[in-house]
């Protein structure tokens, strides 16, 4: 782990969650005599599902990054687990090497084969082991990407818009996968989007970043699948008036597609 960050450590939470995964007090962070992150307190509470909205530029990615261990926190009072992972809208998967051996990368024992086949079966991708990665779908690329974060087993699931690229029934497809992923392993997560449907179908709780502080949030405790797709309008229209609507409306009605969605 990045000695820079605090090792993981139980904190008072919400009452939902009842300790904390990630505390941030004050975090600040400038490119040069650019203020991205002013001040911003967040707590992500552990297995909390988090996602953050804002318009482009708005700091989103640099707090991803941060959470990530991929920036520097210079001293700040900034708490994560020591097990993270990320995946990226594109999958970042290393080309000369099959599926399973991106998957296994960096596990160390005579297990990582067999651990990287458990993973793979959780994904659906039990089948494509010996795979070249230019052989996948996007999709399929994207599952092989949650496997490779997920077999981990990180205390903390960073995810930078990885359904973006992906198409509107691919991307369906996969938020069931991601909430039952999520289900099983329950890490924090922290998931970057522009999609406000998305972010309904999928978040316990929507953060909205914007100017790198924290200008509304949203709690949604209904069930994920016919329950919160009878909450979204509303939802919907408060969050994009707190965005100001900088952020873009689509028709998709993702929510009510996942209407038959498990609770
Ligand atoms: N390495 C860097 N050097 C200088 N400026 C940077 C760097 N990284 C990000 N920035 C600036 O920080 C601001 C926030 O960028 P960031 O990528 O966090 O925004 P974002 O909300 O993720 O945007 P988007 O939705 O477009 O991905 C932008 O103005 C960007 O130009």
């Amino acid at each position: 782990m990045d000695a820079r960050l605090t090792q993981f450590t139980t904190v008072p939470s919400s009452p939902t969650f009842a300790e904390a995964a990630v505390r941030l007090r004050g975090f600040t962070r400038s490119f040069g005599e650019n203020t991205i992150i002013s001040g911003l307190d967040l707590e992500i509470g552990a297995g909390e599902f988090v996602v953050l909205l804002g318009r482009s530029g708005s700091g989103k990615t640099t707090l991803l990054r941060t959470l990530a261990g991929l920036d520097p926190v210079d001293g700040q009072d900034v708490t994560v687990p020591s097990s993270r992972a990320v995946v990226f809208q594109d999958a970042r998967l290393l080309p000369w090497k099959k599926v399973w051996r991106n998957v296994a990368l960096g596990l160390k024992g005579a297990n990582a084969r067999d651990a990287a086949q458990d993973a793979l079966q959780e994904v659906g991708l039990g089948h494509r082991l010996e795979a070249w990665p230019l052989t996948l779908s996007g999709g399929e690329a994207q599952r092989v990407a949650l496997a490779r974060a997920l077999v981990r087993e990180p205390g903390l699931l960073l995810l930078d818009e990885p359904f973006a690229a992906l198409d509107a029934l691919t991307r369906l497809r996969m938020h069931e996968l991601v909430l039952s992923l999520w289900r099983r392993h329950r890490p924090a997560v922290m998931m970057v989007t522009h999609d406000v449907d998305e972010a309904i179908a999928l978040a316990d709780r929507v953060i909205l970043l914007d100017g790198g502080k924290i200008v509304a949030q949203e709690r949604i405790t209904a069930a994920r699948g016919a329950e919160r797709a009878g909450i979204a309008p509303p939802l919907r229209q408060r969050l994009l008036s707190a965005l100001g609507g900088v952020v873009e409306e689509r028709p998709a009605d993702v929510v009510a597609l996942h209407a038959g969605a498990r609770p």
